[in-house]
């Protein structure tokens, strides 16, 4: 049979998908895979030229006599356009996509958009005289203008989107400085060659033992030419960046380059300052709010060696270096690493194979590693290393949990625990600042009594039932309904219902209760405008508010030094989100919750409320013992077939009609090969959110043991919708390993 390859001939044109059919010479048919270069005749005049293959097919786009053959295999080293065009085609097959989704997800597009032009603001004055002028508004509480001044002094040249979106300063205040002739602003051919007059040396701390022990082995298996994938398990501010930047080091040095992931959520100034003042201007920073054509500039410095460390979130994993040496992941168990588009990919996964084939290293840090990664570093799979004790030494918070089934029972029913008012109290009067967390994440829709903390789970899966607004309530993995209850089935109290309590409400409880508090809510509604996230943070800290409030959204990397107490309004609404990673998501959320309290020189308190003291995710967070989360947690995967144990292939379904939805999934269903031995089939189902804009949705689980055999069910359904008239009206798409609830 005659075998065709798709040949894309411009992979930097925006138009990707303009591919041209060619047929493969039956000597190359073995070679011709996504990613070769080839050499084909293009045109009228059959010029050669040359292009890259996507992908290969037995069926002919058009009249096979009229297609013409490829000349040959371009020889020689591989270029990186090929490494990365293989990369998405692996990509296709792991997490199922069309090769043209995979391609867009991997390679920037050039838009002929003009970048903007990079700003940079320059200390003006003298060290000394900065420093005096330092002290002066040190003295008359001009904060925001202190902590610019002083970040100067730290560095004296700084890039000013980092300035107003990391370091909070507004604007005003950079015009204010300027025209007090302490700084100026510059543009970007300056920031591209700067002289750069820091002494760096003087950033560079001595890593201690634990530190050290980390590099060397790495270090040693680097120059043994052994790559591997490591795992950091270090506390928080044990002091794992530092390990990072020295492995980075070693491996620069050797002429290679380095990636370096970081939530975007945690990718704060700090951070991104220790970078700077240790690669200087090798290293580059990436983030969502870069337009194509900035995107696209970087990753032409990245393919010329411009640079040699990018440093950026998940899609800054496809940074085109040619010589690729080490992934960093840092904050590995963060949920942000798996996307939420088509494909569906694991950073984590896709850096391991990355490196893989082109031979680099990859390095996870984590204070709370994710289940998966622990589970792999205990096999043996991943090399595991701890860094138990903090760099500078400060004691990690004392941790409170309080029982609010106590608190109902002693007749308050705020929601505020005694002990935390009491401590707020304490705060306000101090002058120290307070975070309270409500750890609301996606739908938390959940049941549970008040009086004695039992939850409504589904008898089958071992997740919590959800409340739709039918008055049902629904396990969204198998289907499973029962009515709503009205007496706990558990202690026969009435007060049985859903969880109900909102930041707004927070809010206004807090300003009745301590109406001499500043207080500042972050949440979707506060920061739906443009920089109001940064607006928010940047008044906190300012300490123009004594108390900030907020979701998940302030518990990442914002260091504020001035506060000492934190406070998690409801641990339950992350620990029933009826799913099998809430347990884990609330462990994590717990821990880096507590991770912001005490950060500066007085220690700091956290207070956890919670209706289920006993569960074993409260119980080890407030301990802040991993080992011992762990063990329960995977004994939990374990019986109940869940990842890492066992993997799980969620089909999501769509479409506008839902009777023809309902046939679809039907049919789709009987399409698994239930023959597979070890396979569970679940659904179909309805997730969380059933319908979106009118359009309906439906989920199909699929557990197995062995992920190859859940990717061969893909392939499978994906061969029978294309030949299913019904299906081709119906949106399917495949989330290996579903990390998003609902
Ligand atoms: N060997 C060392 N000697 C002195 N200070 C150190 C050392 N290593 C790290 N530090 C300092 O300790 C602090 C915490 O270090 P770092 O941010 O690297 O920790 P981390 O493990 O990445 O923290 P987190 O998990 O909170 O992000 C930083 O201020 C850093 O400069
Ligand atoms: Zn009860
Ligand atoms: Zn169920």
């Amino acid at each position: 049979m005659a075998v065709y390859a798709d040949v894309i001939v411009d992979i930097t044109n925006e138009k990707l998908d303009r591919t041209f059919q060619y047929q493969v010479p039956e000597e190359m048919e073995l070679k011709i895979v996504p990613g070769v270069e080839v050499e084909i005749p293009f045109g009228r005049g059959d010029r050669l030229i040359r292009g890259y293959v996507v992908e290969t097919t037995d069926r002919p786009a058009y009249d096979p006599a009229k297609i013409k053959k490829i000349k040959r295999i371009v020889p020689g080293r591989v270029p990186i356009e090929s490494r990365l065009i293989a990369l998405a085609a692996w990509m296709r097959e792991r997490y199922g996509s069309t090769m043209i989704q995979a391609l867009k997800t991997v390679i920037p597009i050039k838009k002929e958009v003009r970048a903007k032009q990079k700003r940079l603001i320059r200390l003006d004055l003298p060290v000394d005289r900065a420093r005096t002028y330092l002290e002066e508004l040190n003295r008359k509480h001009c904060t925001a203008r202190a902590r610019l001044v002083q970040a100067l002094l730290n560095e004296p040249e700084l890039d000013y989107e980092l300035v107003t979106k990391k370091l909070h300063i507004t604007p005003a205040v950079i015009k204010t400085l300027e025209e007090q002739g302490v700084l100026s602003v510059q543009a970007e051919q300056l920031y591209r060659n700067p002289v750069r007059p820091s002494d760096r040396q003087k950033t560079q701390v001595v890593l201690n033992d634990q530190q050290q022990s980390v590099v060397d082995q790495v270090v040693k298996d680097w120059e043994q030419g052994l790559r591997r994938t490591y795992l950091v398990h270090g506390v928080t501010g044990s002091g794992k960046t530092e390990v990072y930047m020295e492995i980075i080091a070693r491996v620069v040095a050797d002429g290679r380059q380095a990636i370096v992931l970081i939530p975007e959520i945690a990718l704060t100034f700090q951070t991104v300052l220790r970078f700077y003042q240790r690669f200087g201007d090798r290293i580059s920073i990436m983030n969502s709010r870069l337009s194509a054509g900035e995107r696209y500039d970087q990753f032409e410095r990245a393919k010329n060696k411009e640079i040699s460390v990018m440093i950026g979130p998940r899609s800054a994993l496809f940074t085109p270096f040619p010589n690729l040496g080490v992934v960093i992941i840092d904050e590995e168990h963060e949920l942000t690493y798996k996307s939420e588009n088509v494909p569906r990919y694991h950073a984590r996964e896709v850096a391991i194979h990355r490196a893989l084939t082109e031979g680099a290293m990859v390095v996870l840090g984590s204070a709370t590693p994710s289940v998966d990664s622990y589970y792999k570093a205990l096999r043996g799979e991943f090399g595991l290393f701890r860094l138990t004790d903090r760099a500078k030494k400060n004691a990690l918070p004392h941790v409170y949990v309080e029982d609010l089934r106590e608190e109902l029972r002693s007749g308050n029913r705020s929601i505020f625990s005694a002990r935390l008012q009491e401590l707020i109290q304490d705060r306000l009067q101090k002058k120290e600042q307070v975070m309270l967390f409500l750890n609301r994440r996606g739908y938390a829709g959940f049941v549970s009594c008040r009086s004695c903390g039992h939850v409504m789970k589904c008898p089958h899966c071992d997740v919590s039932l959800s409340m739709h607004n039918h008055g049902r309530l629904v396990c969204h993995y198998c289907g499973y309904e029962e009515p709503t209850v009205k007496k706990c089935p558990e202690c026969g109290s009435p007060y049985i219902g859903g969880f109900r309590a909102g930041t707004q409400q927070i809010e206004e409880l807090l300003k009745k209760q301590y109406p001499q508090a500043g207080v500042l809510r972050m949440d979707a509604d506060t920061t739906r405008n443009k920089d109001g996230h940064e607006k928010i943070l940047a008044a906190f800290a300012n300490r123009e508010a004594d108390i900030l409030i907020g979701t998940q959204m302030i518990v990442k990397g914002h260091d504020f030094p001035a506060v000492t107490l934190v406070g998690v309004i409801a641990a339950d609404l992350s620990l029933y989100t009826g799913d099998y990673l809430s347990s884990e998501r609330t462990f994590q959320l717990l821990t880096q919750a507590a991770g912001r309290a005490g950060r500066g020189d007085v220690p700091g308190e956290v207070v956890i409320q919670t209706y289920q003291p006993e569960h074993y995710a409260v119980v080890t967070a407030a301990a802040q013992n991993y080992e011992e989360f762990y063990q329960q947690e995977i004994l939990y995967r374990t019986i109940s077939g869940y990842p890492p144990a066992a993997h799980l292939l969620a089909v999501l379904l769509s479409g506008a009609d839902q009777e023809e939805l309902d046939r679809a999934s039907g049919l789709l269903i009987r399409q698994v090969p239930r023959e597979l031995e070890g396979l569970t089939v679940i659904g179909p189902a309805e997730p969380a959110v059933a319908r979106i804009n009118d359009i309906y949705k439906k989920v199909i689980y699929l557990k197995h043991k062995k992920y190859d055999t859940l990717t061969e069910v893909k392939d499978h359904l994906e061969r029978y919708a294309m030949e299913q008239p019904l299906l081709e009206k119906i949106n399917m798409q495949f989330d290996f390993n579903p990390m998003h609830a609902g």
